[in-house]
């Protein structure tokens, strides 16, 4: 990308291994998952995910994404099952999408991209919190989901309305009682492996878990997502878009399905 994309000026991914060596390590995301290659395993318990809306506390425009923000100090929000043990709290979650339909997400599919990716990101609880777990192997589990275009996703309107309200990097409002589980597929069948933070500081404790149904998103919705900005108010405005970091490479991991 240009440099006079903020992605590459604040350096891009090809430039965080300077500052962050960890970029090269043995377990980086995204990756592409090859279903063909993936090995079902039946001792994968299914995925339990268990949201409280009131535990929806706010929505931030970071300058590489926008996040929704939720209360963390109970195990009102969780996730447990599929691939981890013990129970997992709800941190965040967030998107990562393209300047164009043709790309977006950050796992692809047997080479195929998605226009946009959500990541429901989650700590392990044996952890005192979020940062504590961030660094270590077991600490985190995040559930990827794929976009693709099709019909407007009335599940979504929510979010993309409040977008208008944090449109420059370091703008926030609030954002209350919404359940993120109603922008997951009906089916929680999964891919599930060892990964890492897919930006900087890029930590290698994430257990992936991607789910293999995607939802919809309209052209018009992803229009909403590119009108954010990279950049702060006052600053010459810089769309968001191609906020995802490309596959890495597999360097001998094994990819489990849920699902034969
Ligand atoms: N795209 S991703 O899901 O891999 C993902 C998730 C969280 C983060 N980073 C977060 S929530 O950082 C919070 C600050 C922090 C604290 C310790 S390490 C990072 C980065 C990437
Ligand atoms: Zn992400």
């Amino acid at each position: 990308a240009p440099d006079s994309e903020p992605w590459s000026c604040s350096g891009g991914p090809e430039t965080w291994a300077e500052s962050f060596p960890v970029a090269n390590g043995p377990r980086q995301s995204p990756i592409d998952i090859v279903p063909t290659q993936a090995q079902h395993d039946p001792s994968l318990k299914h995925l339990k995910l268990k949201y409280d809306p009131a535990t929806a506390k706010g929505i931030l425009n970071n300058g590489h994404s926008f996040q929704v923000d939720f209360t963390d100090d109970d195990n009102s929000s969780t996730l447990a099952g599929g691939p981890v043990t013990g129970i997992y709290r709800l941190r965040q979650f967030h998107f990562h999408w393209g300047s164009s339909d043709d790309k977006g997400s950050e796992h692809t599919v047997a080479g195929t991209k998605f226009p946009c990716e959500l990541h429901l990101v989650h700590w392990n609880t044996k952890y005192p919190n979020f940062g504590e777990a961030a660094s270590k192997p077991d600490g985190l589990a995040v559930v990827g989901v794929f976009l693709k275009i099709g019909s407007a996703n009335p599940r979504l309107q929510k979010v993309l309305d409040a977008l208008d309200d944090i449109r420059s990097k370091g703008r926030q409002t609030t954002f209350s009682n919404f359940d993120p589980k109603t922008l997951l597929p009906a089916a929680l069948d999964f891919w599930t492996y060892e990964g890492s933070l897919t930006t900087p500081p890029l930590l290698e404790s994430v257990t992936w878990i991607v789910l293999k149904d995607q939802v919809s998103v309209s052209p018009a919705q992803m229009a909403k997502f590119r009108s954010l900005l990279f950049t702060s108010e006052g600053e010459a405005p810089s769309c968001m878009v191609d906020n995802f970091r490309p596959p890495q490479p597999l360097k001998g991991r094994k990819v489990r399905a849920s699902f034969k």
